[in-house]
């Protein structure tokens, strides 16, 4: 049998298990193996019972029941039997509630390892550089991180114990009828191996094609829907709705197409196996009937080749099945394996140390490269920027601003050049102590499903109240909480849907603040505020203006720098000038 793909999926296993793990699964494996001895034994036992049971006097000619009855000094059949049966109902008892608490043993071990790639998976793609972070998309990641562990789970570690169990199984009646009849052995593995070699062959590659383009629908699906929901007020004025409708009901209906398909392939192979084995059984009734004088032979080996391909059926359709359906979800341990290369991690050092900001931060030639860009979005910036000042970036779209602050928030770590923190190299070491310090307020804030209080502390479990009140004040907030039904505990809607521009910016500055930043980096939004917007928002950074927390605003409207100290321009990846507040001015005037 090619066994290919239970090799490839093992190992796979093996990555997420750790030692402990590994020898639990061991374990498993040999509970499995007697559970699967009692289910043989079991209905093995129930022949002799019955034969004993329909022939009277049988119990003593039996050559298994006879001394039994003889030795443990049995009066009467009648008596015998009713023990035998008691006997016998105990043992499956045992055998069930046995087999149920390997059940449970399993099913508790699969969750485990699932939750455990459920955490791998999370640690992979949040340590994950943002650009490829940006280029997946959400809607691949979230497939990623919850339903490609789920199906692996379900289609991958369920059907390699079922595999296994079944290879118990079929290994048992292998041995027994070897000791039994080896004639019988060779007819059925005949039979048998042919048609299960041919019928996964057929299947084979067909599941796993399917398996692979459903698991390329799926994210689809999740962003068409993340889109008809978020977009809902656009899409309903645009008289979009029905478009999207459209296309999630054809990418949904493919998907249930394959899913139909699968689900009919794991129907086939018992159907294909009870064909071939009928088949058998018919072909040696022909033999019997036209070659004189080898019937009664034939016609017991009939019997017993039916027996036993009737007990081995359902166990090598199992097998097959989960075979199908390892191929068919082959995708998901080719998914969990992506990205382990050390180019998808953030480089971060083991022993994070302290860092300190007393004077300066400086951005030393800093060059840095998108992946397979042909010209650097930074082409070597310096400038230095003194604690408690005000900074200022101006430049064209796509001229390197938001490049250059994600550099400094260690998202992007540059080609060339350093970054000083008084003179200090900002090394990886440093990243834990340099988030503490370093806030961002982006143009789109990230707006939570929650309370005003909770969106500022971002879910602290114990809020500091006084912290929250100076956060709340300084980023003019305080009229807008103070006129809300439920103060700080209102809820703002999906993604800040109850809010206006310039309240989500506030907030955004609001949890800054209250985070204790000492460097604050504010993208200021680019699109259109109405007057009304721009001037909470400015009130806001002016109040910041007079703490001395360093802020570096890339600013889109001139009045917002207002209150810098130093203003550069970029321009294709390069300062090409810097300003003060008043030229500027002039130069619009
Ligand atoms: N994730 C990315 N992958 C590849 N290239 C990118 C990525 N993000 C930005 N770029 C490119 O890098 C250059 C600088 O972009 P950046 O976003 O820093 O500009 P910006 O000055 O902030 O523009 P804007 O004012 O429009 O926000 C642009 O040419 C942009 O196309």
């Amino acid at each position: 049998m090619n066994t290919g793909i239970i090799r490839y999926s093992l190992n796979s296993i093996r990555y997420y298990l750790t030692t402990p793990q590994k020898r639990k699964a061991v374990w498993m494996f040999v509970l499995l193996l007697v559970s699967s001895f009692l289910d043989v034994v079991g209905l093995a036992s129930l022949v002799p019972v019955m034969m004993v049971a329909a022939e009277p006097g049988g119990v003593q000619k039996s050559k298994y029941f006879g001394p039994i009855y003889d030795g443990l000094g049995f009066q009467s059949e009648r008596s015998f039997l009713l023990v035998l049966i008691v006997g016998v109902f105990l043992f499956f008892l045992f055998k069930n509630l046995f087999s149920t608490w390997v059940n449970y043993l399993q099913t508790r071990f699969t969750a485990n390892v699932g939750l455990s790639i459920i955490q791998n998976q999370l640690a992979k793609y949040l340590n994950f550089p943002f650009w490829y972070f940006n280029d997946l998309g959400s809607s691949q990641l979230i497939n990623s991180t919850l339903q490609v562990p789920s199906t692996y789970v379900n289609m991958i570690l369920r059907p390699l114990f079922i595999f296994f169990s079944e290879v118990a199984v079929v290994l048992v009646i292998v041995v027994s009828i070897l000791v039994y009849k080896p004639l019988l052995l060779v007819i059925l593995a005949l039979v048998l191996v042919p048609t299960t070699l041919l019928t996964y062959g057929a299947l084979r590659a067909r599941a796993q094609s399917i398996g692979n383009r459903i698991n390329e629908l799926r994210p689809i699906s999740f962003s068409i829907i993340g889109d008809l929901f978020t977009g809902f007020a656009e899409l309903k004025l645009a008289n979009k709705q029905q478009r999207f409708k459209d296309q999630l009901l054809d990418n949904q209906r493919e998907i249930q197409k394959l899913d139909a398909e699968v689900y009919l392939y794991t129907l086939l192979p018992l159907k294909v196996i009870e064909m071939v084995a009928i088949l058998g059984v018919l072909t040696i009734f022909l033999y019997a009937i036209y070659v004189p004088g080898s019937s009664t032979n034939l016609i017991t080996l009939v019997g017993l080749f039916a027996a036993a391909a009737y007990r081995l059926m359902p166990s090598v359709n199992r097998m097959l099945m989960a075979m199908v359906q390892l191929k068919q979800c082959q995708y998901t341990i080719e998914d969990l394996e992506a990205y382990r290369e050390p180019k998808y991690r953030v480089a971060q050092a083991e022993q994070q140390a302290e860092l300190s900001f007393q004077n300066n931060i400086t951005l030393d030639n800093l060059v840095f490269s998108f992946p397979g860009a042909t010209t650097p979005a930074l082409q070597g910036v310096s400038l230095t920027v003194r604690k408690g000042q005000k900074v200022g970036f101006i430049g064209s779209s796509g001229s390197g601003k938001t490049t250059l602050m994600n550099l400094l928030l260690r998202f992007y770590i540059e080609d060339q050049g350093h970054i000083l923190i008084d003179g200090k190299v900002l090394g990886p070491e440093h990243i834990e102590a340099w988030h503490r310090i370093i806030g961002y307020v982006k143009q789109d804030t990230f707006l939570m499903e929650a309370s005003i209080k909770d969106n500022i502390t971002l879910g602290d479990a114990n809020v500091d109240q006084e912290r929250l009140g100076y956060a709340i004040e300084q980023a003019s907030l305080r009229g807008f909480v103070n006129g809300l039904p439920d103060g700080v505990d209102t809820f703002i809607g999906e993604r800040g849907s109850k809010l206006s521009g310039g309240q989500r910016q506030r907030i955004g500055i609001a949890r800054a603040l209250y985070k204790r930043t000492e460097i604050l980096i504010l993208d200021e939004a680019t699109s259109a505020l109405d007057n009304e917007t721009e001037r909470e928002v400015n009130e806001a950074i002016d109040r910041l203006s007079s703490t001395d927390m360093t802020i570096l605003i890339i600013a889109h409207r001139i009045t917002t720098l207002r209150d810098c100290d130093q203003i550069y321009e970029l321009n294709a990846g390069k300062i090409i000038s810097t300003h003060q507040y008043q030229d500027l001015l002039n130069r619009v005037l």
